[in-house]
């Protein structure tokens, strides 16, 4: 549906480099990475609104690199939601469908809760309204991919979560593609077969949203899904001492490094590293903890009661990562 080969936009020592990517039909991906890594401008490429320095863009079989935007077949919402200020909502959707159909446009309206407010135009809506029209409007163009750059980012938190779904599962029904950047890991997890991590311009791993978390092959991609501790250790021919313990870590060269686990990892055990309780924060029915486990700072799920003289060792360990030079 989309390939993406050895895409390289420079704006001096940013942009995007060497991205290779493919979507088949129906795929969702999404694209995750820190502020500034390039994932608008990886969408922008794709759009057609910026022009690759290199590298090729196909859409099915055809080579779409210097084609303009609107002959690419594509749909997108980007943060700011681009509506004309004179068209109604169901105008909006009126407009791009290719046979006007207003009950089609009525029902995808009601889709993304506008259910009634067909006749308001884009100074009667709110931010987060206007927001769902540009989806449904997206929708109602049938496009062959649709592009999502942060849709869901003006929603308040109960919002975001149905419409995800709800944007989701009309994606499947109607066997569209989808490349969805999004800062929000449980956005990623929720609606996308597969996640694209992007680090300085590069696209660093691409694979299952579970296998990104639980086998991250950079420190970049670890980050993504956050939960992340990190210690500063040495590895010494294959292995990790710390205070008596012990890990084998596969593959990772003698050194120094960052041993990096998932928080939930991290559990109370009689051999553990001593931990000091530092702060108590959490909510949605866990209790995270800061402790100082003496040779770092971690944190933690642990319940009431176990702040006292806990100790603690992470029972399952990513890897060890280089430690970054900046
Ligand atoms: N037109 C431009 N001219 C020069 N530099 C640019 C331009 N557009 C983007 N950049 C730079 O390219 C890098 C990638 O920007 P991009 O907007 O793609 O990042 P992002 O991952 O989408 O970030 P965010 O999550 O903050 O939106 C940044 O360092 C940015 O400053």
């Amino acid at each position: 549906m989309l390939r993406l080969e050895n895409i390289t936009k420079n704006f001096g020592k940013a942009g995007v480099s060497g991205a290779s990517l493919h979507l088949s039909p129906g795929e969702i991906v999404a694209v995750l990475g820190a502020s500034g890594s390039g994932k608008t401008t990886l969408l922008n490429l794709v759009a057609g609104l910026l022009e690759p320095d290199a590298g090729r863009i196909f859409l099915g079989n055809e080579d779409v690199t210097h084609q303009p935007p609107e002959k690419r077949g594509l749909a997108y919402v980007f943060q700011d939601h681009a509506l004309w200020p004179h068209l109604s909502a169901l105008d909006h959707l009126l407009l791009v469908m290719k046979a006007p159909d207003r009950a089609l446009a009525h029902h995808l309206l009601g889709r993304v809760g506008l259910g009634g407010l067909d006749a308001r135009k884009p100074h009667q809506l709110s931010g987060g309204q206007k927001q769902r029209v540009a989806l449904a409007r997206a929708l109602a163009a049938r496009p062959r991919l649709l592009l999502l750059d942060e849709p869901y980012s003006a929603l308040d938190p109960v919002l975001r979560e149905e419409l995800r779904l709800e944007v989701a599962s009309l994606l499947r029904a109607e066997h569209v593609s989808a490349l969805h950047v999004t800062h929000d890991p449980d956005e990623a997890l929720a609606v996308a077969d597969r996640v694209a991590v992007m680090d300085a311009g590069r696209i660093v791993q691409v694979d299952t949203p579970t296998r990104v978390y639980t086998q991250p092959q950079t420190l970049a991609a670890a980050r993504a899904f956050g939960r992340l501790n990190l210690l500063k250790v040495q590895v010494q021919e294959g292995k990790v001492h710390l205070n008596g313990l012990a890990w084998s870590v596969q593959g990772v060269e003698s050194g120094p490094g960052l041993l990096a686990f998932r928080y939930e990892d991290l559990v109370p055990a009689a051999e553990g590293l001593p931990a000091k309780v530092l702060a108590v924060f959490g909510g949605r029915g866990e209790r995270l903890c800061r402790v100082d486990l003496g040779v770092g700072e971690a944190v933690v799920k642990l319940d009431a009661g176990l702040e006292e003289q806990v100790r603690l060792t992470p029972v399952k360990v990513l890897t060890v990562f280089p430690t970054p030079q900046k």
